[in-house]
């Protein structure tokens, strides 16, 4: 006998789902401008690791000093002049410890969400003229591929609701809006320039739309 539509739906209410963002585990982690206090998550979905990095009290309802950053290997780790990346991760922290309390949650969307792998055929394509925009679709993927959904159990983890976002891309302020958080300032973040870069910035405020 088939089972009914009613008995089917009750079966499915019992099957456990998977959440989208688990958090793991915490520590401190000294830097050289402060000592933060490094959170581990974990997305059952892809078994990526992402992490928020955070100083003083950030649960006591006041606006946060918050960055949200973009895996960039390159650029973070491996001090590439190709983007701008590692500068402003490295500029995110100092403001936070200027100010003794903040949060930057570093997500693992290495290439705007394409790959490391991806990046450097990117990378490629841009060595042959492309721009960075033109490199992303040529390789078949849309010029920013980012979700920034697994923001908010991250934030709710850190009871965040309101932030003051470092950032130069309007698109992360209407991300963070619709997730339903409060964005009260847009805390622009100096960029460092150099020839490699050049190109590289100019079409993020022609075709992204990025305030510099
Ligand atoms: N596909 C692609 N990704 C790149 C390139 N250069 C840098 N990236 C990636 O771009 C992302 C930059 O992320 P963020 O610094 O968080 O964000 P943003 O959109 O530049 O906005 P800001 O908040 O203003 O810095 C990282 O994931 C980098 O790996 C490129 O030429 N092509």
């Amino acid at each position: 006998m088939k089972p009914s539509l009613a008995s089917a739906t009750a079966i499915s209410a019992l099957v456990p789902t998977e959440s989208e963002l688990d958090y793991a585990t915490s520590c401190e982690l000294p830097m050289p401008w402060a000592t933060f206090r490094l959170h581990a998550f974990v997305e059952p979905a892809t078994g990526k690791e992402h992490v928020a990095i955070t100083l003083g009290d950030v649960a006591n309802g006041e606006p946060v000093l918050a960055r949200i950053h973009s895996e960039c290997l390159t650029g973070d780790a491996l001090f590439s002049l190709r983007c701008d990346c590692g500068p402003q991760l490295e500029a995110a922290l100092k403001k936070i410890a200027e100010e003794g309390r903040g949060a930057l949650f570093y997500l693992r969307q290495e290439g705007r969400g394409i790959g490391l792998v991806n990046k450097i055929r990117a990378y490629q394509l841009q060595d042959a003229g492309a721009d960075t925009v033109e490199a992303n679709e040529a390789l078949g993927f849309k010029p920013d591929q980012r979700n920034y959904k697994l923001c908010k159990p991250m934030l709710q983890h850190l009871q965040i609701s309101s932030l003051r976002l470092m950032t130069n891309n309007p698109r992360k302020i209407t991300a963070m809006e619709q997730l339903g958080l409060k964005v009260v300032e847009r805390v622009p973040l100096v960029i460092t320039r150099n020839p490699f870069n050049e190109r590289y910035l100019t079409t993020k405020a022609a075709k992204l739309g990025h305030l510099f």
